[in-house]
């Protein structure tokens, strides 16, 4: 157990040092904010020694001028110091931020299985936040307190060994008494941000599923959970609050049995001659200062715990491997047939593909038929490369597919969804999304209408220059679709996977977006994954998925005759459709 403890502290601090050198961090900037703090440091070690000068009668232009000036040069100094501190923290901010945009937009899909997007959306905002603030904001402070430390408590020796004693010894008590105020304070401040996180995550998922709250009346029970997450975030960070106050009355508690002893000894002392008044009155001002340092410590420790967390999450994140989309063979079509050898494949535990082999013809169209959850979209994913197959090879020709670049391979063909995403913007901006080349109006125009898309875009007071809205919502299923099968269109790939892209429509819509897909795979290759006889009757080839195995291929007449799965599916099919 305490093995691990060690072995985790230790992780933690590679993570830091090892993202220190993975963003472009702002060196001379760090540099000269740490300059300026030991520069401050430096010169509130040096105002009481002027004090003491004073306060022994001295008051030479010299020494008084010194003494104003350090203070003038102090506050200049501080408002200078938090200014730069403010550029460091945020100069650090944004390359980290730009550092874990680029690795998510770079990192495979099944990242996104792991971590749940409201999580990713804290890791770019919030935990960089917390990072940029201990790399810009702690470390340049711890190095110039431990200086100022060191400084203090040599001063204080050299004034007097056993006044400086008398403080040292109480030093211990201060810091052991912190270490355990702050070990709970750091539990009562890591609580409340967790809460904050949950309370987080469950108003993005929350806020997203209106809809669904409001078709199943559900809001009462919502309403409920919110309010109990609210009250649990509430809670955490009352009692965070307390535990923060009562480090007040616990420093000024401990602060006071010091200056006692130093008010006691001091007296001791004078009325002895071994110090004079002045000397002491400057001994008091180290020891306040002393007060102060120590105070910092405590923070910096619990700043430093709390980041942990957000530190670890960010190292994982950069740690973890990219797609790459540099190396492989050039490829600038999928022109020859697509081969399954033996692939299987699982998402984590769950074995989803079970030795499948089947070929995929070039120049023809694959239909894929199967009951939901076989694996049909999984086929599609593999064939996106989004995940590899943990058994067996898929082939294009003779030549794995992994051996491609990755960034021609998807350039290669296109993709429409069962329900396709439109990001905010227009509705030409989300045509030509993708492109990767120079379209003319009249192209948009001949692509829109091929998708049977012109009508309703015309329809629309801005044409082509509606505003489609977060993710499409202002747009009708059945008219994203045929948003995406216009770009599908323009991008003009010769393969085309399709993934039941009438599946969410009504059939009027279903018939709109049937006759864009009509226009869409002539001449192509095609993998469709369908549901409408329709479209399964005039494929080439069939497959036929069934629990993750292939239970048949063919034309619909092979399978009819030979397959009794798909005459069942077949016989359901006009069954369904005839009620
Ligand atoms: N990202 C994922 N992580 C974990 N399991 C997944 C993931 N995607 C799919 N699955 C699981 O894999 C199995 C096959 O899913 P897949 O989407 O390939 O089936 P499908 O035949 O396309 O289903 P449908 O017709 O309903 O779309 C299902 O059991 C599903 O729960």
């Amino acid at each position: 157990m305490k093995n691990e403890k060690k072995k985790a502290r230790k992780e933690i601090w590679k993570a830091y040092f090892r993202l220190v050198f993975k963003a472009k961090v702002p060196w001379v900037w760090l540099i000269i904010i740490t300059a300026a703090l030991i520069g401050q440091s430096t010169l509130s070690l040096l105002f009481p020694q002027y004090t003491q000068k004073i306060m022994a009668g001295d008051i030479s232009k010299t020494v008084v001028y010194t003494a104003v000036g350090i203070i003038v040069l102090q506050t200049v100094m501080s408002g200078f110091v938090r200014y730069i501190n403010k550029i460091v923290i945020y100069k650090i901010d944004v390359s980290y931020r730009s550092l874990i945009w680029k690795r998510l937009m770079r990192s495979p899909l099944h990242l996104y299985d792991e971590v749940k997007p409201s999580e990713m959306v804290s890791r770019t905002a919030a935990d960089t936040a917390q990072i940029s603030q201990v790399l810009g904001g702690l470390f340049p402070y711890a190095i110039s307190t431990v200086y100022a430390t060191a400084g203090t408590i040599i001063i204080l020796f050299s004034y007097d060994w056993k006044l400086g004693l008398s403080v040292l010894i109480f030093a211990p008590i201060y810091v052991i008494t912190m270490i355990v105020y702050g070990k709970w304070n750091y539990r009562a401040n890591k609580v409340a941000y967790d809460r904050l996180a949950k309370l987080t995550q469950f108003l993005s998922e929350l806020l997203v599923s209106i809809p669904l709250i409001k078709s199943f009346v559900t809001e009462k029970k919502e309403e409920k959970r919110g309010e109990a997450n609210i009250q649990s975030y509430y809670k955490a960070s009352m009692r965070r609050a307390i535990i923060n106050w009562i480090e007040t009355p616990l420093v000024v508690f401990m602060n006071l049995i010091q200056t006692i002893l130093v008010i006691v000894l001091g007296i001791y002392f004078v009325s002895k001659g071994d110090i004079t008044i002045d000397v002491w009155i400057a001994f008091n001002m180290y020891v306040a200062f002393l007060w102060v340092e120590l105070e910092s410590y405590n923070r910096m420790y619990i700043q430093l715990k709390v980041s942990q967390g957000a530190t670890s999450r960010i190292a994982a994140l950069v740690d973890s491997p990219l797609e790459d989309y540099e190396q492989g063979k050039p490829l600038t079509k999928i022109d020859a047939d697509l081969i399954f050898e033996e692939v299987s494949f699982s998402y984590g535990d769950t074995h989803v593909l079970k030795d499948i082999t089947v070929t995929i013809p070039h120049g023809k169209v694959t239909a894929i038929v199967g009951a939901s959850g076989g694996g049909k979209s999984t086929i599609i994913s593999l064939i996106q490369r989004f995940y590899s197959p943990d058994r067996g090879k898929i082939l294009l020709g003779d030549t794995p597919i992994e051996q491609y670049n990755l960034e021609d391979w998807r350039n290669a063909y296109s993709y429409v969804a069962q329900d396709s995403l439109l990001l905010s913007g227009t509705i030409r901006e989300n045509i030509i999304y993708g492109v990767k080349r120079d379209v003319s109006e009249k192209e948009i125009i001949e692509a829109a209408e091929a998708a049977s898309a012109l009508q309703f875009i015309e329809e629309f007071p801005d044409g082509f220059d509606t505003e489609v809205g977060e993710s499409g919502a202002k747009l009708s299923g059945g008219q994203r679709q045929r948003i995406a099968i216009a770009r599908a269109l323009l991008r003009d790939s010769q393969f085309l996977l399709l993934d039941e892209p009438t599946s969410s429509l009504d059939s009027r819509s279903e018939k709109a977006v049937q006759d864009a897909i009509n226009h869409l795979i002539d001449g192509r290759t095609v993998v469709i994954i369908a549901h409408d006889l329709s479209t399964i009757q005039d494929a080439d080839q069939i497959i036929l998925i069934d629990e993750g195995k292939i239970d048949g291929v063919g034309t619909h007449e092979e399978l009819l005759e030979t397959n009794t799965l798909y005459k069942l599916f077949v016989k359901l099919h006009v069954e369904s459709s005839a009620s």
